[in-house]
């Protein structure tokens, strides 16, 4: 049977063939060949089952537990492999709960939910869309990031799909062994920038995995049309090299043309495997391949770096949030970033963006109330010839600052954001110099997991004397400073991707443009109500995510309707109730 598999794979009038006539959703038609094969030609003889009995129950798509009602159990072989009670989804996600709610180490919490995964997929998102703000730290930031750490030592099921550099040749046959055919959305990492953990190679599935379980609990994407992604080019990590458990190459990371190769194989296998409109999201890579992955394949996939683009969009709406605490418009702040990779270059290009169009000057021009500070200081003009590309725009004229707390005090920033995925980095001394230069500073520690926050929320708003208007990447609780309590914003691109997302596939975009991310941007930023503008909230509450994404997707799908890149035909009239209308909700069918 394997044999004559390979076989048909390998054979152009075969699946191969076949894979030249994708449907409208990017699935592949007639996956053994047996309507189009000829005479001469081999075809597999397979049949659809009906999954009835222990294999119904064992099927993560369609098992209900004991919430199989009487019929189902009936027609379906399911009498006497259950107990005799039915259980509602309901009372099922209340039992959930309560299990997780007893285990108190949070991985064991990331553990148990992973496995419900694995068991019943309705009910995993059930239960993450029901307690998304007491369950996204578990299964994203930052349990997520110790999660990939301990990898191979938690690992029960595989999930996502592994591609090493083993499969250079065939990365297209290793798509094909995805169970899915209409795959909408990739999300692919190298394993090479984990959060703010660095290299943690083939371990780094834990992000795929977990930014797409968001993609449909936040933005209501069905689990069947995502596709996690990682691709091992082996690790420069030496302690997981020589740890037994470690699940991926045990070799020096590939560089140059041989990562090169593979990346364009994979891309180019991407398309022939899902169609041309699979939204490929690239995420944490290290920022030496980042930029020019994204140079290389924006102009040819529907393809964004979220790290880049999707980090920028949530940051600045936050900074736009802000504005009616600290008076002035977006142009009147002094930026000052610690760290100057993706996530702070994408947010500093986006920030000037917005600057210039606001204030209709040169984007040269709104580049220059942007500083950052990098590894060695302070970018400055006379670094100029030694710094990567993404950084030259913003060295400016200035004398050289060795670090964050000479650079804040010399160039006295309103608005601190640190994206360097180092612990602590603003220390009490910057906090209190940025306070005493401004009323209500903006301080933004953008780094994940929380062990990397710049700092922590108490240490915000005790150093600034309540004054400081703080959000974080990964949550803090709130924080009792002089008798009031502060409840810090989460800045997390989580706001921004699934509704991001959302907007391509109901737009059928075949691009990514930079302005869809301003456009989620301020679709964001709209969301906000008054009152809660006046309580200094920067992000609406986690709890309304869904409708978030919905405005989002509506947003970015309009953009890509005026720009030329949506291909659904006619624009429907109202695109907020057509993103409702497609988005997945976790609630049980019923089965005839
Ligand atoms: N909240 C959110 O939604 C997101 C948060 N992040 C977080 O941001 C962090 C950075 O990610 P990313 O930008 O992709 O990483 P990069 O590796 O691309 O950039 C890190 C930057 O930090 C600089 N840096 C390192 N050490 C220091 C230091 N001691 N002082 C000042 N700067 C320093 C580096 O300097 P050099 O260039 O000299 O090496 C580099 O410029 C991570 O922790 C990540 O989790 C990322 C994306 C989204
Ligand atoms: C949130 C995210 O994408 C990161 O920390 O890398
Ligand atoms: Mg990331």
């Amino acid at each position: 049977m394997e044999s004559q598999l390979n076989e048909i794979r390998a054979t152009p009038q075969g699946l191969d063939k076949e894979d030249s006539s994708a449907t409208p959703h990017g699935g592949i038609k007639d996956r053994y060949g047996e309507d189009t094969a000829s005479e001469n030609q081999m075809v597999t003889p397979w049949v659809r089952m009906v999954a009835s009995g222990v294999e119904l129950l064992r099927d993560p798509r369609f098992n209900k537990g004991l919430a199989f009602t009487e019929d189902e159990r009936d027609h379906h072989y399911l009498r006497g492999l259950l107990p005799p009670v039915h259980m509602s989804q309901e009372l099922q996600v209340q039992r959930i709960m309560h299990n997780i709610r007893q285990c108190e180490d949070p991985l064991d919490k990331y553990v148990a939910l992973m496995e419900l995964q694995e068991r019943n997929e309705r009910l995993f998102y059930k239960v993450l869309v029901d307690h998304v703000t007491e369950l996204l730290p578990v299964v994203y930031t930052p349990t997520v990031g110790e999660a990939c750490q301990k990898y191979g030592i938690i690992f029960r099921r595989p999930h996502g799909l592994y591609i090493s550099l083993k499969d250079r040749g065939r990365v297209l046959d290793v798509l094909k062994n995805w169970p899915e055919t209409s795959v909408q959305v990739i999300v692919v990492t190298d394993g090479e920038r984990i959060l703010g953990l660095g290299d943690l190679g083939l371990q780094g599935m834990g992000i795929p995995v977990g930014k797409l379980a968001l993609y449909t609990a936040l933005g209501g994407i069905r689990p069947s049309a995502c596709l996690p992604i990682t691709i091992d080019v082996g690790t420069n990590n030496e302690e997981l090299m020589n740890d037994p458990m470690y699940l991926g190459l045990r070799q020096k990371r590939v560089t140059g043309q041989a990562y090169d190769d593979l990346i364009e194989e994979f891309m180019t296998s991407v398309k022939q495997a899902y169609g041309e409109k699979v939204l490929v999201q690239f995420e944490d890579f290290a920022n030496h391949n980042a930029f020019r992955l994204l140079a290389k394949y924006a102009s040819t996939h529907l393809t964004f770096n979220d790290d880049i683009q999707g980090t920028a969009a949530v940051a600045l709406a936050g900074v736009v949030a802000a504005l009616p605490l600290t008076g002035g418009t977006l142009a009147d702040h002094k930026f000052l970033f610690n760290g100057a990779g993706e996530a702070g270059t994408g947010i500093a290009e986006i920030i000037a963006l917005e600057v210039s169009k606001q204030g209709k000057i040169t984007l040269d021009e709104a580049r220059k109330k942007i500083w950052m500070v990098d590894s060695k200081g302070l970018i400055v003009k006379s670094r100029f010839e030694s710094l990567a590309q993404f950084k030259k725009d913003y060295a400016h004229e200035h004398k050289e600052c060795k670090d964050l707390l000479e650079a804040t005090k010399a160039l006295k920033p309103s608005v601190l954001i640190g994206t360097s995925g180092q612990r602590g980095t603003f220390t009490k001394e910057v906090l209190e110099a940025v306070a005493s230069f401004n009323k209500r500073p903006i301080i933004l520690a953008l780094s994940n997991p929380t062990s990397k926050s710049e700092c922590t929320a108490q240490e915000a708003y005790t150093h600034t004397e309540g004054r400081g208007i703080f959000a974080s990447g990964s949550p803090f609780d709130p924080v009792e400073y002089k008798g009031k309590t502060f409840t810090p914003g989460q800045s997390n691109n989580a706001y921004i991707f699934p509704g991001v997302g959302l907007g391509c596939i109901i737009s059928g975009a075949i691009r990514v443009h930079d302005d869809m991310f301003l456009a989620a941007s301020v679709a964001l930023g709209k969301i906000l109500t008054k009152e809660q503008l006046d309580q200094g909230m920067l992000y609406p509450p986690l709890e309304n995510i869904r409708d978030i994404s919905a405005h989002i997707a509506a947003s970015v799908a309009e953009k890509a309707y005026t720009l030329g890149l949506a291909t659904r035909l006619p624009q429907p009239a109202d695109l907020l109730e057509y993103a409702y209308s497609c988005m997945y909700s976790p609630a049980y069918r019923s089965y005839r």
